[in-house]
């Protein structure tokens, strides 16, 4: 199926230009920064059941969510969420490569967080279908399956993708966790330097937990006016507490701006 080709007028990105990375920066040995983006209703969900691909974002958000994977130098998200919706993962904005120019231009690498290498990838996946057609790049998967599946290797590195390796940091309700610094130190190591998360539940709720924050430099959410009900992916993260154990709000952002784009409601803030 062909891929729509969205567009995103220069005065609708003004309201975003404070909550992204600079268009140059110096790096000075810092970490990647992170900007967490995602959709979610009205009761915080972000998919109709966990596994079930549920599009929130009306057109003038999602042409949104274009520009900003345009202005990162990668686009991540969690196994769950690359298995559920076989993404795509590409910037399909009008000028980008493969879409009006040459080469790969404003196309952001896509880096996925498969701590088993549990992803089953083929020449059909839609991130790689992309990437053959010159519309996007092969991923990235960090992993700490010492031993991926030795045909998902070779179909990713023909495409120009690649494991990256790195130790497991926890195991939390039977899922295993990656730690976020170190996987912005491999992610800097490969040169990337700007960090879109886009989700989904497991990735978000642990990036929003209070001793991961300082890795998030803003948040840029999507409102959809609506209700998915009850048994959705939820975005909450663990609650605080304080010195006495008392229950304290889990996170609350700052420099906040909202901005209604067609039928939703931009949220910008940061930490
Ligand atoms: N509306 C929106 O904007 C978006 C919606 N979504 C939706 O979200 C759903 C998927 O969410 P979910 O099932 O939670 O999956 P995730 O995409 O959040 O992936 C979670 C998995 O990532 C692995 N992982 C490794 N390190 C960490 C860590 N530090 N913290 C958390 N997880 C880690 C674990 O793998 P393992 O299980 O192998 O141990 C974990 O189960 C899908 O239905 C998708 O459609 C996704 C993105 C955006
Ligand atoms: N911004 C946003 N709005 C929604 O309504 C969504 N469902 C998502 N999902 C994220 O985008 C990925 C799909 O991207 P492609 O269109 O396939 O490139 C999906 O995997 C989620 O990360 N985002």
């Amino acid at each position: 199926m062909p891929e729509e080709t969205l567009s995103f007028s220069d005065s609708e990105r003004e309201f975003l230009e404070k909550y992204l990375p600079p268009n140059s920066r110096q790096h000075d040995g810092k970490l990647p920064s992170i900007t967490l983006t995602f959709a979610t209703s009205l009761d915080s969900s972000i998919a109709l059941a966990p596994g079930v691909r549920t599009q929130l974002s009306g057109p003038r958000s999602k042409a949104m969510t274009h520009y900003i994977r345009s202005r990162h130098d990668a686009i991540l998200i969690g196994v769950g969420t690359a298995a559920a919706d076989d993404p795509a993962l590409n910037c399909r904005l009008e000028g980008a490569g493969g879409y009006g120019s040459d080469g790969l231009s404003q196309q952001p690498r896509p880096i996925v967080i498969d701590p088993s290498a549990r992803w089953a990838l083929s020449e059909q996946s839609r991130i790689l279908v992309l990437a053959k057609a010159g519309r996007g790049r092969a991923p990235y998967i960090l992993t700490s399956n010492p031993s991926p599946p030795k045909e998902s290797v070779e179909l990713l590195e023909r495409y120009g993708g690649k494991y990256i390796s790195m130790g497991l940091s926890k195991v939390v309700a039977g899922r295993s966790h990656l730690d976020w610094k170190t996987i912005l130190e491999q992610l800097k190591d490969e040169g990337l330097h700007s960090i879109m998360v886009e989700g989904g539940g497991s990735i978000i709720n642990s990036l929003l937990e209070p001793q991961n924050q300082n890795h998030v430099s803003s948040v840029i959410v999507t409102i959809a006016p609506l209700w998915l009900g009850q048994g959705g992916v939820v975005v909450s993260p663990e609650q605080g507490t304080d010195e006495t154990g008392t229950v304290i709000t889990a996170s609350t952002l700052k420099a906040v701006k909202w901005h209604p784009l067609g039928e939703d409601i931009v949220l910008c803030g940061t930490f």
